[in-house]
């Protein structure tokens, strides 16, 4: 994974973008997020109504004289005021939920897919742990922008502009007070979030790599244990996590402080108002020129705080849009860019009826990082349904040759012609059991397949002579925390889930190394009869292999050309 600069304060620009990247992910959601944002600015609108009618009512009962009848209309509207305020708050709140709910899991399911689009080579130079928290603390962190920021910043845009007129209406003294001081709390704001953006990357970018040095020493814990490195790996953690809490405290000062200077020029900013209505009661202040009616003071006074409570609250909740650019901009170090996120699965069934040839013309094939290509000059053919053996010493680069044919490396030159459409399966050396049945294991190229089909796979892979003996055969859990599996017996359980798939071009590395001469040869055979229709390109040191294949190409000498 790039290092982050978590130090760089980001651009306006770059800003724009990640922000512009945010809203785009709320696309699918946008439906509940209206309704979210209409229920939280007609609830802010209502503190005009509600005011009006407490005002109404006190004026009503101290000074009208017409007892309780006077006291009826008032209380009517504010009940009538306050179960709208509560059937708003409860839609409002259920809308907000499904539109996090939803945007995260577009964020995720996205996320997961455009790691799996950069291919395996890209996975392979990742630190796992470091990607699990891209879906994780990372696309939490970005929830509070959907669930909070972006409805704050309506209720702002509609909310204190209606109070604003209600109040100049009134009173136009406590109005003008109200417009000048409302511009303290967004320039507060921004000089504060600021900050708190480059804080929030910080902490974020320590979670991760505190998460995959844990998941990496988690996995190695049999080593640490037999080299004796316990208590040095504990300490390492020790100190990961310290700063994960350092800079967990820096973030929450931050936000701390900005609720504070908020909280402070709010009260000031009501508290003049307060002293303003006081000292014209007491006839020590007329700047009205009129006379000041107790439900006036009252109304103003009900509704001077709540013209500030939006801007408070989106000075909260810009603090969280700093956390989620925080958090898109780690996910943008992560991907070398801003990933497209598109949660919808693609059809990559394949179309092709028949075997495909493949032509490989003057292709070079570079490791990221590594100042000289590992291959260069490579041109061969494979006509179609025939069979291909590259051969050529340990490192001579044929597993790179047949990632690339997987489409797992990007030529730097020349080309590979596959046709477009071809089902491909590679078998490789490293094969990945993840943990589960053999059954599941051998189903994730082919959700569908019967017990038939998993049967013939199984047996031309010569998986079935080992399952048999296994305690619960093809249902034996195997993987992490489950059976462990010989090196062979990886491989041939990847054969089989490569067969499964009814590969059109089946790719296998070095497929009968760890077996007996006896079992290659009952595989090959099995492998003969069942692969009619399709082209193989197979790595590999065993004679037996080399004379299966129709032909053999031996990878050139390194620097020695095709
Ligand atoms: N991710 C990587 N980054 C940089 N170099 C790599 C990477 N993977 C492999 N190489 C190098 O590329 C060269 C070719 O490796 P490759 O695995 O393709 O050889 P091979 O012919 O399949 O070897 P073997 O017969 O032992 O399987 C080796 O020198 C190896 O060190």
């Amino acid at each position: 994974m790039t290092p982050p600069p978590p130090g760089a304060d980001p651009s306006g620009p770059q800003r724009r973008l990640r922000s512009r990247w945010l809203d785009a992910q709320l696309v699918p959601a946008r439906a509940h997020h209206r309704v979210a944002t209409a229920c939280q600015v007609v609830t802010g609108w209502l503190w005009i109504p509600q005011a009006w009618a407490i005002a109404w009512g006190v004026d009503a009962a101290l000074f009208a004289g017409r007892g309780a009848a006077a006291l009826q209309a008032p209380l009517v509207l504010l009940a009538g005021v306050l179960l709208l305020r509560v059937l708003l708050g409860w839609v409002g709140q259920r809308a907000s939920a499904d539109c996090v709910e939803a945007t995260l899991e577009r964020v995720r399911i996205g996320l997961a897919r455009a790691a799996i689009a950069r291919g395996p080579l890209w996975l392979r130079g990742q630190r796992s742990g470091e990607l699990v928290a891209l879906s994780t603390s990372h696309t939490d962190a970005v929830a509070p922008y959907y669930g909070g920021y972006l409805m704050a910043r309506a209720e702002v845009a509609c909310v204190p502009v209606a109070i604003l007129c209600a109040v100049f209406a009134a009173d136009w003294i406590v109005g003008l007070v109200l417009l000048m001081t409302a511009p303290l709390a967004p320039v507060f704001m921004m000089l504060i979030g600021m900050g708190a953006e480059t804080a929030g990357r910080r902490q974020l970018s320590a979670l991760a790599r505190a998460g995959a040095h844990f998941t990496d020493r988690l996995r190695g814990l049999d080593l640490i244990h037999v080299y004796g490195r316990g208590d040095a790996e504990l300490a390492e953690v020790g100190a990961a996590t310290e700063t994960i809490r350092e800079r967990s405290m820096r973030v929450l000062r931050i936000a701390f402080l900005s609720s504070a200077v908020l909280e402070f020029f709010a009260s000031v900013s009501v508290a003049l108002v307060a002293v303003y209505f006081g000292f014209t009661y007491l006839g020590m202040l007329d700047l009205r020129g009129t006379p000041l009616a107790l439900s006036t003071g009252l109304f103003c006074l009900l509704l001077a705080p709540e013209f500030y409570a939006p801007l408070r609250r989106l000075a909260a909740h810009y603090h969280d849009r700093s956390n989620a650019l925080a958090a898109v901009a780690e996910i943008e170090a992560a991907f070398g860019g801003l990933p497209v996120l598109d949660p919808a699965p693609r059809d990559d069934d394949a179309h092709l009826p028949s075997a495909p040839s493949v032509a490989v013309t003057g292709l070079a094939l570079r490791y990221p990082g590594v100042a000289a290509p590992v291959l260069r000059n490579i041109a061969f053919e494979v006509p179609a349904g025939t069979r291909l053996a590259l051969l050529g010493p340990s490192g001579s680069g044929k597993s790179t040759l047949l990632d690339a044919l997987a489409g797992w490396h990007v030529p730097e030159t020349g080309s590979i012609s596959i046709p477009p459409g071809t089902r491909v399966a590679l078998a490789g050396q490293r094969p990945w059991l993840f943990h589960g049945s053999i059954a599941d294991n051998l189903r994730i190229g082919a959700p569908d397949a019967g017990a038939e089909e998993i049967e013939t796979a199984t047996r031309i892979a010569q998986v079935l002579p080992f399952a048999e003996r296994l305690p619960r055969g093809l249902d034996t859990v195997i993987g992490e925390r489950g059976f462990g599996l010989s090196g062979g017996e990886a491989r041939r359980v990847a054969l089989a889930r490569a067969l499964l798939r009814r590969p059109q071009l089946l790719l296998l590395d070095e497929p009968t190394a760890f077996l007996d001469p006896r079992t290659e040869a009952a595989l090959l055979e099995a492998l003969d009869a069942h692969l009619e229709n399709c082209t193989v390109v197979v790595a590999t040191h065993s004679d037996a292999v080399a004379r299966w294949a129709h032909a053999v190409w031996t990878v050139p000498e390194q620097g020695g050309g095709a």
